[in-house]
């Protein structure tokens, strides 16, 4: 497939149904046992969206605990229809009338495992699927070593998708790392981006905040992170950062969390970008003489639609 250059999105990004909506940000304490972890997540996301939100955000690996030895044996094949996670999400999405970012659960699909993020809208339909990009690999002698590499298969796409709250792009924890990705979906015309996320101690007091800002001042772009509650009694070497948060376009914290269990709130007014962008038209003034972003899955030169 040819690589083809991205032409500037316009200044302003496409309308949502609605432009002032509430958000909520459910970081959820994480057990072995799977029923458990579900029945503790539908009851945040009703009470979420009894609380007036209308997109609610879950954590990375929200139902088992983030082990790569035990992962495997909580996968769930959702194109197959087996996913009790997926359809209790499906569930409270329609009645509820709301749209879920879904957090990541370990998918089985064609003997593989993925960590995979599903968008679920309010009519209970999956919209969009995003498979972890990028895969945890981290080795700093007496303090970490991880390999999602071991246990995960990596995505091989990138998903934005259309929603009645805006247009949204995935990433999963690691994939925020790469600047690229989010300037790609804020090239393809993301309002916000959604990062469901696991940092840990080691990373998560240095790089959490630093990360998230970045790529919403980047892009000039609301981004929400959203973490699983730590457990300071896990007996798992992973002790979780937490700290989930929602983020506005020019890198101020308009809602966040601690490390324990909760529900944050807050509220994203999308109108604040155009404004944003009109103030400062970043994109504008870019370099395209100099450097270009270069959207290797696209054939047409000036594509921006959705890709969902
Ligand atoms: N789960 C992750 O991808 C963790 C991560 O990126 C980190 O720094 O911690």
């Amino acid at each position: 497939m040819a690589a083809v250059p991205i032409s500037p999105s316009s200044l302003s990004p496409p309308q949502a149904s609605i432009s002032k909506y509430k958000v909520a940000l459910c970081q959820l304490p994480v057990s072995p046992r799977k029923e458990e972890n579900i029945a503790r997540a539908r009851a945040s996301v009703d009470a979420a969206a009894a609380a007036g939100a209308t997109l609610v955000v879950l954590p990375e690996i929200w139902n088992c605990p983030y082990s790569m030895e035990t992962l495997p044996i909580y996968g769930e094949d959702i194109d197959g229809g087996a996913s009790p996670s997926i359809s209790m999400l499906s569930e409270i999405a329609s009645r509820r009338k709301i749209t879920i970012v879904g957090g990541s659960i370990p998918e089985k699909s064609s003997g593989q495992l993925f960590n995979t993020c599903c968008v679920i809208g309010p009519d209970g339909q999956i919209k969009a699927k995003h498979r972890k990009l990028h895969l945890f690999e981290i080795d700093i002698p007496g303090n970490i070593t991880l390999r999602e590499s071991d246990t995960f298969t990596a995505g091989q796409e990138p998903a934005i998708v259309d929603t009645d709250v805006g247009r949204i792009g995935i990433g999963i924890c690691h994939d925020i790392r790469f600047p690229e990705l989010a300037m790609l979906y804020r090239s393809r015309g993301a309002h916000l981006i959604c990062y469901p996320s696991a940092f840990n101690m080691s990373t998560g007091q240095l790089l959490w905040d630093l990360m998230q800002k970045s790529r919403a001042v980047d892009n000039q772009l609301f981004v929400v992170t959203c973490s699983p509650a730590r457990d300071p009694d896990a007996e798992s070497d992973y002790m979780i950062w937490g700290h989930s948060s929602l983020i506005g376009p020019l890198g101020e914290v308009i809602a966040t969390a601690g490390h324990e269990e909760a529900t944050v709130i807050g509220e994203i007014d999308l109108s604040i970008i155009r404004t944003i962008r009109e103030n400062l038209p970043l994109e504008m003034q870019s370099r395209d003489d100099l450097y270009q972003l270069v959207d290797v899955r696209r054939e047409s030169a000036g594509d921006n639609a959705c890709a969902a």
